[in-house]
């Protein structure tokens, strides 16, 4: 659904370059210039999608309004999330094609129920009719994304400055018993004639 013309318009946006199936951008927040890579990872979960939907700081499931099977489709992904990624990851699940209304075949109780459950947000538009509300909503995203990035980059840090600290601290008990079992060293007699010394 995401489209090369999605952004334009909007100033904090620019420039969204393809490359298969990831879409780069430069996105403004907070005066600073940041760097989000977007991966279509339709047409569904192989082993590549989940590992990049397991460190994705932000995540849009998107699903048909007149295609049952891709509200499924979107249910196996959250299971997905649910069960391999901790933390309050964003996750937006996006409706499309509220233009053929006629034709729904997904109730929207089903989607508010499956949101609930999955504790994600939630809303429905047309991407043909217009991409203004949909930018509105990947700009959120992706502002709710980069709070993320930052609160899980500071628990890595933090994880990593304990499991330091206890391997140090580790180290020394280790250092310190096996200076315990050793045999008392012996002075290094002093050496006081060089003649034989080569250098090398
Ligand atoms: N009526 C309608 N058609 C849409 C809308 N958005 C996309 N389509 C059409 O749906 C079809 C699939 O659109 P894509 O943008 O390729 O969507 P996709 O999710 O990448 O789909 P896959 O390529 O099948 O993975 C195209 O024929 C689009 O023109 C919409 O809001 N309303």
């Amino acid at each position: 659904m995401l489209k090369e013309n999605l952004f334009t318009g909007n100033d904090k946006m620019t420039a969204l370059e393809k490359s298969n199936c990831s879409y780069q951008m430069m996105f403004r927040y907070e005066d600073a210039a940041v760097k989000v890579e977007i991966l279509d990872c339709s047409p569904g979960l192989d082993s590549s999608n989940c590992r990049h939907l397991e460190v994705a700081d932000a995540l849009v499931i998107v699903y048909s309004i007149v295609d049952r099977d891709s509200l499924k489709a979107a249910k196996t992904v959250l299971e997905h999330l649910n069960k391999r990624v901790h933390g309050a990851i964003p996750v937006l699940l996006l409706g499309n094609k509220t233009d053929l209304e006629h034709a729904r075949q997904v109730a929207r109780d089903d989607v508010t129920l499956l949101a609930h459950q999955f504790k994600c947000s939630h809303c429905e538009v047309s991407a043909a009719e217009s991409f203004s509300p949909v930018n509105s909503i990947m700009q959120q995203l992706l502002e709710d994304g980069i709070q993320f990035r930052r609160t899980r980059v500071g628990q890595v840090k933090r994880r990593k400055s304990i499991f330091e600290n206890v391997s140090r601290r580790l180290g020394s008990v280790f250092r310190r018993k096996s200076l315990e079992g050793s045999p008392p060293k012996r002075k290094a007699p002093h050496v006081t004639n060089n003649i034989n010394r080569r250098s090398v």
